[in-house]
């Protein structure tokens, strides 16, 4: 469970994320959903133990991530920023972090194979498509068989297929009992994966629900955002 409460990140004058509220439960896919700038990286970074709140807290499992015991095994994370180094294959990638997590090397064959990445194990990350590459990100986050992904935009750039094939694998998983929370301001991409949304615009958070009660009476996801934050779409 992932509970997030009267969090404020300020830079400067500005709150990037402004006394926001929301829990994430398990067996859902929770998408956390708002335009360019909107706050979304701010609040996971936090979470993540990335960053500092201003105020308030975003805790997993009961407890801030930087006072996990086991953080790889609690909750597994795929963010934007620092990737893999290039000129390493990404068995060897995957094997530097289970062993730096006491995490049993047979586990990245596992988790290789469950992100469908078995047949290249031995290609060196740079020569990796996008997709690939993504995958690699979640074969990591996958490694401690954590009970909760948080995931930044992970199906950025991802041609349909790829899309396709995250939102089924996410879906599975939360299946499973766990948690999923994914960021992302691909409203068409986020109806087609999350039970539940929260939106947030501007460091608040404007709508949180079931995608089915959000989009209710709207033609889309699309829609009953605009209609629910009187945002005119400009910027999406
Ligand atoms: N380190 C920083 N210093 C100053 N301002 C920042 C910093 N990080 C984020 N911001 C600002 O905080 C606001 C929220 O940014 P954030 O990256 O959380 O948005 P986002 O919803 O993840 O957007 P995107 O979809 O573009 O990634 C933006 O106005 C951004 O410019």
């Amino acid at each position: 469970m992932i509970e997030i409460a009267n969090l404020t990140k300020r830079y400067g004058a500005r709150a990037a994320v402004d006394d926001i509220s929301f829990s994430v439960p398990p067996g859902r896919v929770t998408g956390f959903l708002g335009p360019n700038g909107a706050g979304k990286s701010t609040t996971l970074r936090i979470l993540l133990g990335l960053d500092r709140s201003d105020a308030g807290t975003a805790l997993i499992d009961g407890k801030p991530y930087r006072r996990l015991r086991y953080p790889l095994h609690t909750v597994g994370a795929l963010l934007d920023g620092a990737g893999p180094v290039p000129e390493r294959r990404a068995i060897d990638h995957l094997t530097w972090i289970a062993q730096s997590n006491r995490i049993p090397r047979q586990r990245v064959s596992e988790v290789l194979d469950a992100v469908g990445l078995g047949g290249v194990a031995k290609r060196q990350v740079k020569k990796l498509s996008l997709g690939m590459g993504q995958r690699l990100g979640l074969a990591a986050a996958l490694l401690g068989n954590p009970e909760i992904l948080v995931l930044d935009e992970p199906v950025n750039g991802l041609d349909p297929d790829g899309i396709r094939w995250v939102r089924t694998f996410l879906r599975d998983y939360a299946a499973q009992g766990r948690t999923v929370l994914l960021s992302s301001h691909l409203m068409t991409e986020m109806a087609d994966t999350a039970h539940e949304v929260v939106v947030i615009a501007r460091g608040r958070i404007t709508a949180h629900g079931p995608l089915d009660e959000i989009t209710a009476g709207h033609a889309s996801l699309e829609s009953a955002f605009f209609a629910l934050t009187g945002d005119q779409g400009s910027r999406w």
